[in-house]
């Protein structure tokens, strides 16, 4: 059987790390890395045997593009691939109605260029949301609690980067329990950047406003840089009429890595769908799988 041909987009940390999974995954070819400069960027010893593009186009056949573009820049970016009849998956990465937009927009795309888009594919969204759906299948009734960390967050990171006056920024995930989280953002700052400004700016954007967040200048991010995070989901609640029901899940990891396996396995799924957009939970759990689907059950069931 051929292999499915998977495009890279974007060459950070998760798209990193997607390259190693798609190259650890026995049904999957890497057809290229998409990346703003093309060949002509400074691009990785790692990257020495691999097509480095600017324009997908120039990848020949691409069957699923994974995108590891900044979240903001997803919308755009996911669109104008499946208008070319890609499909893509994403870690799109704001919660709610931002997320249902972006579903909306990519499900109308798909449907009109015969393509298809699993978004908010990482760890959360991503599985989290699939354990979230089935712990209230488990207990209907009932609180649950998404603690995170403490650990990096690759999101939060992306955006106190992105401000002007910063050349890096690591954004650390700090729980306090019932869902609350405190921010704490390290800053490697601009010659002649105003720190106030920068503290200012990081704090007013909607990934930080609604966390307490201490923005910290510090000389170098790298020296305190670990991509390490984690999860600890509870769910207290009802299933039929009896009371407390209690679920934990609980997970460390390293967040890329995490992040990019949960993108290939979607990348096999997203070929197995109807056109249109999806978020993991509507996605059959078989379809993230590689192998005999009847050998699978056998096992799983
Ligand atoms: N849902 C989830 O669980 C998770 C989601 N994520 C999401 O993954 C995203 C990427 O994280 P990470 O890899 O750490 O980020 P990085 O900053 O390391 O990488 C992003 C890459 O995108 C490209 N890029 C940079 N700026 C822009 C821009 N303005 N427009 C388009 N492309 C740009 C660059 O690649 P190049 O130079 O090759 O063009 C850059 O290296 C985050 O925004 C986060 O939201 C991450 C972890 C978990
Ligand atoms: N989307 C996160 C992963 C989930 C953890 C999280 O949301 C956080 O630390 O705030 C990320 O970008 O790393």
């Amino acid at each position: 059987m051929s292999k499915i041909r998977v495009a890279v987009v974007s060459y950070g940390n998760i798209g990193k790390f997607s390259v190693e999974a798609i190259q650890a995954a026995p049904d999957m070819e890497l057809a290229g890395v998409v990346r703003r400069a093309g060949s002509t960027g400074n691009n990785p010893p790692e990257l020495a045997n691999v097509k480095v593009v600017s324009d997908i186009s120039d990848l020949g056949k691409v069957d699923v593009a994974v995108l590891c573009s900044p979240t903001r820049s997803i919308p755009q970016v996911a669109k104008a691939i499946m208008e070319k009849g890609i499909c893509t998956v994403d870690s799109f990465d704001i919660h709610g109605e931002e997320m249902w937009k972006l579903r909306s927009l990519l499900d109308e795309t798909g449907k009109k260029h015969n393509s298809k888009a699993i978004i908010s594919a990482g760890w959360d969204p991503g599985s989290d949301s699939v354990v979230r759906t089935l712990l209230l299948a488990m207990a209907p009734k009932g609180l649950t609690y998404t603690n995170f960390g403490p650990g990096m967050s690759m999101g939060h990171s992306v955006v106190a980067k992105g401000k002007d006056g910063v050349k890096d920024a690591l954004s650390m995930t700090i729980p306090t329990g019932t869902g609350i989280h405190r921010r704490m953002v390290y800053v490697e700052l601009e010659e002649g950047a105003n720190a106030e400004k920068v503290a200012k700016d990081i704090k007013a954007d909607s990934y930080f406003c609604n966390d307490e967040t201490h923005v910290i200048p510090v000389p170098s991010v790298d020296d305190l840089k670990d991509m390490g995070h984690g999860v600890l989901l509870e769910h207290k609640g009802v299933s039929g009429k009896s009371q407390n029901q209690l679920f934990e899940f609980h997970m460390r990891i390293n967040n890329p890595a995490l992040t990019s396996q949960i993108l290939i396995s979607c990348a096999r799924a997203v070929l197995k769908q109807q056109p249109g957009a999806y978020t993991m939970p509507e996605i059959a759990p078989i379809d993230y799988l590689y192998g005999d689907k009847e050998a699978l059950l056998k096992k799983l069931v």
